[in-house]
């Protein structure tokens, strides 16, 4: 047993450990909370500049500012992200694994804008019948990021993998045409939207002309060449009264310089298919709408206005009479980019060298049915079950065209293009989608659940 005094020094003994336990954890929670800090520090400037770059404050005319020299910062980072990530097995296994075809004949697709309207659509289009797709996107903040981001959630559930980095990228767009042979091209990554480009002229300049050119470069040089689709848009018609348009009016009057730009890349494409051989489709896509759409379009921001109670700007001609749009639901475009695809022949070079003549295309994509802006607002009004606050104003001179209507029988003839798909069908699909997406309840939804729970 022990004796009182030796029960006396084990209990000092206990308590200077303990004291000397003490001691040590305190320096050690010092010394960590101090790591814990400066680390934290580092992370909150890495998320701070970053988030920056990622999503830029929003200009008055609901344009998020993509300022040239954001965009290059974020090409910057999208590269310096890629580069390194470019040799992680795991990312090339991604893109090769969601590149591959699902049925025998497959198209292997690299589609450009896979985080963008139509470039979503199409994406999920092609996966769904088999065909093995890449997407690429710099997820820029022109509107808001989220929306591409849930675009991008969608594609991944269905194996759709988005690498994600900008046109203007040489070394990235090598790289992929290095890893995977593309058979086709679905070029839809642009900077959109005709009267932003009064706000951000070099944005056009940037991604329609300089991406366009860097992306045409790649192709040519690839081996296989692919065939490459491209979205060009109506507004070249510009200020052409012939009506409805045909690919044969005159397209030598832009009246923005979105429609420029969508000019000047027709024209280079119309080069790199004569000297390299390249087969190039351009697809003049007339106001496509429709689910999942894109917030800085009349339709869609007419829509957020009407429900908030805010007022909304009518545009008239200055002749007094009504502007009309060919505004063309999304699913009869879609459609119309898988027939371009279907039916776009080899390109013929290899090795940035013309073997032959190769195929050299542009088509109409349009409804065929112009529809005053007016009568839109009154369809959302019908659909919202509320009245808009309108304004109805003179078009200012900002770039828009009064009016666009397109012939599609070329794109008929070539790969069966029918619209099939009126407006007020079509707002009714966006409207479903809008409400769903955004968790609003409109007054129409919340009167028929009033007579649901009273029946
Ligand atoms: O076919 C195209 O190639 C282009 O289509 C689309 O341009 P637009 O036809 O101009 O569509 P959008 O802006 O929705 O205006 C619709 C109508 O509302 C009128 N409009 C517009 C704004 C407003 O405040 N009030 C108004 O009346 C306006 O005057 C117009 O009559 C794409 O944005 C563009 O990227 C490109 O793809």
């Amino acid at each position: 047993m022990a004796s009182p005094s030796d029960n006396g020094k084990t209990a000092k003994l206990e308590r200077y450990n303990s004291y000397i336990r003490r001691v040590n954890s305190t320096k050690l929670l010092n010394a960590s909370s101090k790591l814990v800090f400066r680390a934290a520090l580092l992370l909150a400037l890495v998320l701070v500049f970053y988030f920056t770059l990622t999503y830029p404050p929003l200009s008055p005319e609901h344009h998020p500012s993509s300022g040239s020299h954001l965009f290059h910062h974020r090409n910057f980072l999208s590269s310096a992200f890629l580069l390194s990530s470019s040799t992680s097995p795991t990312w090339e296994k991604q893109a090769r694994h969601s590149s591959a075809p699902r049925r025998p004949n497959g198209l292997t697709v690299l589609v450009t804008g896979a985080a963008g309207f139509v470039g979503s659509h199409c994406s999920l289009a092609l996966r769904k019948r088999g065909d093995g797709v890449l997407g690429l996107d710099n997820f820029n903040g022109y509107y808001d990021p989220s929306l591409k981001r849930a675009r991008q959630a969608l594609l991944m559930k269905h194996q759709v993998f988005i690498v994600e980095g900008d046109l203007n990228d040489g070394a990235l767009l090598m790289k992929l045409f290095d890893i995977i042979p593309f058979s086709h091209v679905l070029h839809l990554a642009a900077q959109a939207g005709v009267r932003y480009a009064m706000h951000n002229p070099q944005s056009y300049v940037s991604s329609n002309i300089a991406g366009f050119v860097n992306l045409l470069e790649v192709a040519k040089n690839a081996n296989p060449q692919p065939a490459l689709v491209w979205a060009s848009s109506s507004s070249v018609y510009g200020l052409n009264t012939e009506n409805p348009f045909s690919e044969l009016h005159r397209t030598d009057q832009p009246a923005s310089l979105y429609a420029a730009t969508k000019k000047a890349g027709e024209e280079i494409a119309h080069t790199y298919n004569h000297i390299y051989g390249l087969s190039l489709t351009a697809l003049r896509f007339f106001t496509v709408y429709g689910p999942w759409g894109r917030p800085d379009m009349a339709y869609f921001f007419f829509t957020r206005d009407i429900l908030r109670g805010k007022a909304i700007d009518v545009y008239r001609n200055h002749d007094g009479k009504e502007v009309a749009r060919d505004f063309t639901y999304i699913d009869d475009v879609v459609k119309g980019c898988l027939g371009a695809l279907d039916t776009a022949q080899k390109s013929t070079g290899s090795g940035g060298k013309k073997r032959g003549p190769a195929q050299l295309r542009t088509y109409n994509l349009g409804n065929t049915s112009p529809v005053p802006v007016g009568k839109l607002v009154g369809i959302l009004e019908g659909l919202l079950s509320m009245k808009a606050q309108k304004h109805v104003i003179k078009m200012p001179r900002n770039g828009d065209v009064p009016f666009t209507h397109a012939n599609v029988s070329l794109a008929y003839r070539d790969f069966g293009y029918k619209p099939t798909t009126d407006l007020a069908a079509g707002l009714r699909k966006f409207v479903k989608w809008y409400v769903g997406y955004y968790g609003i309840q409109t007054r129409a939804k919340k009167e028929n659940s009033g007579e649901s729970s009273s029946n």
